[in-house]
């Protein structure tokens, strides 16, 4: 059957549902035409702007000159409808020309995406239909609803305590990708929830990926949304400065009152009061509290609670208490998406072909990517001429020379640890099972491939290990390379990230 006429069958039928007469799920109707709809969909907004934004996109009806579609989450509803819904109605014109508009409404997916992990993080905070009203919270499970806080006078005062919020973390320039989708829906379900639906938050990652900003942007939904709830956002420094100057002052008492009376606490960096045994003993006794009174509580930290070091075992065991989500390094496609998002808030036309080879060579973290793009803006809106190629490789020299450099063992250690969700400390301890001694032959293969170590010295870093060791580890990972397409790509991706 000719697309036309496809489309012609379809008009009819749409015809026939409009007036009084209410359709079921259209989905499966009117797919061709949706099919249709995506692929121009995504020609146009290219593929990384489709894949964070459009692709989750799902037909649910078509009735009466409204084409509904879901969307898993609120945010997303609110990105969609403000930015492409133009755009998807023109589209959905050329299908059915009675078209008059396209509805955006959420729908959560019907499976959490890690179940094992994060039970309901994964979902969206809340279903929501269009005329359905709010769905009920039960999605949370079973929670103690938290008192809607203090007065005003007290959530103001919790924000003169509170470190500032930069305006520009918000949930809204947050680019979700495979790497973050969990702590970001973790992190979302958190922001709207009016209970505590995981207590604490664990945000983890490395350097640049992104912590401080779902924290903020968490902050700022629930004072936008709640402005009286008692927020309190700080550094692990910070806290730890004003733990400090209240024993000084000998003002513990007051500086216990002020955490203790939040609705949420965020503190972020919390690997910093590692080794400091007084604070961690106050950030405990605070932590018993807050968890007790039910209120919640948004830890971030650069790893997993198990590996931070200096901290103590009680306390670890705590922060892992609720979810811990972890943001992975990104992939090309997630610093694509970013730089596509950064470069339109910037208002900067970049020739794709730019911001290409910038996710392709930048790798490190996200903060170098939005360094090199501020600077290549800067320079075209200094001297007045457009971003090439050409500029940007010569603007940007010595970061990508840096990103040339030699990585160490350490980093192989660290990123292979992440990559697999080991501990960093099993790189070299004796552990045999399988699910780490596999990622240490990886990073002892990559540190034999990418550094200019001997196998003696590689061994000496893997819990003094013998040279042969390494030797089979590196044959070993070859053999599975070489038959295992799957690994191969893992291992090859390792290494581009660790080449920046
Ligand atoms: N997914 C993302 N979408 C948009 N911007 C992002 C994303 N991830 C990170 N960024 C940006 O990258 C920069 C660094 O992020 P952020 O400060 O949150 O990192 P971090 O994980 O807290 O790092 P650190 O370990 O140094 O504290 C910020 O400007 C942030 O806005």
């Amino acid at each position: 059957m000719s697309a036309g006429l496809e489309a012609k069958q379809g008009e009819q039928r749409f015809q026939e549902e409009t007036g009084a007469y209410e359709a079921g799920l259209a989905g499966d109707d009117y797919s061709e035409q949706w099919a249709r709809v995506r692929g121009r969909l995504r020609a146009d907004v290219g593929e990384a702007a489709f894949k964070s934004w459009l692709k989750p996109l799902t037909l649910v009806s078509l009735r009466e000159g409204v084409v509904r579609m879901s969307v898993p989450s609120r945010f997303m509803r609110d990105w969609v409808s403000s930015n492409y819904a133009d755009r998807l109605r023109g589209l959905w014109m050329e299908e059915f020309p009675q078209v008059r508009h396209v509805e955006i409404v959420v729908q959560p997916p019907a499976r959490p995406q890690n179940p094992e992990k994060a039970p309901r993080a994964a979902e969206a905070p809340a279903a929501e239909a269009q005329g359905g009203g709010e769905a009920p919270e039960a999605a949370a499970g079973t929670r103690r609803s938290m008192p809607s806080s203090g007065t005003d006078d007290e959530a103001e005062r919790c924000r003169d305590i509170s470190a500032p919020l930069d305006p520009r973390f918000t949930f809204e320039n947050f680019v979700v990708g495979k790497p973050n989708e969990l702590a970001y829906a973790a992190a979302q379900r958190v922001a709207e929830a009016d209970g505590v639906p995981f207590n604490p938050l664990f945000l983890y990652g490395g350097v640049g990926l992104g912590k401080t900003h779902l924290m903020h942007a968490i902050a700022w939904h629930i004072r936008t949304r709640t402005p009286s709830k008692r927020v309190i956002y700080l550094s692990a420094e910070k806290f730890m400065y004003q733990f400090v100057r209240a024993l000084r002052t000998k003002d513990t008492m007051a500086f216990k009152e002020q955490f203790r009376s939040v609705d949420v606490l965020m503190i972020d960096d919390v690997q910093f009061i590692g080794g400091r045994e007084a604070t961690q003993e106050e950030f405990f006794h605070t932590f018993n509290t807050l968890v007790d009174n039910n209120r919640q509580l948004i830890i971030s930290a650069d790893k997993s609670p198990s590996d931070l070091e200096g901290v103590e075992e009680r306390m670890r065991s705590r922060l892992g208490w609720g979810l811990v989500a972890d943001i992975h390094p990104t992939t090309y496609e997630l610093r694509l998406g970013i730089l596509q998002s950064k470069a339109e808030q910037l208002s900067a036309p970049i020739p794709s072909k730019v911001l290409e080879f910038l996710a392709h060579k930048i790798s490190s973290n996200v903060r170098e990517l939005e360094g090199a793009l501020n600077r290549i803006v800067a320079h075209a809106t200094l001297v007045g001429r457009p971003v090439t190629l050409e500029t940007t490789q010569e603007l940007l020299a010595d970061l990508l020379r840096a990103s040339d450099r030699r990585v160490t063992i350490e980093e192989i250690q660290k990123r292979v640890a992440e990559h697999y969700n080991v501990r960093v400390s099993d790189m070299s301890s004796a552990r045999r099972a399988r699910a780490v001694a596999r990622p240490r032959q990886v990073a002892m293969y990559l540190s034999k491939q990418m550094t200019a170590r001997s196998l003696p010295e590689i061994g000496r870093k893997f819990g003094g290990r013998d040279h042969t060791t390494v030797m089979h580890a590196v044959r070993k990972v070859e053999e599975l390379k070489a038959t295992d397409n799957g690994f191969a790509e893992d291992v090859d991706m390792l290494r581009r990230m660790l080449e920046g």
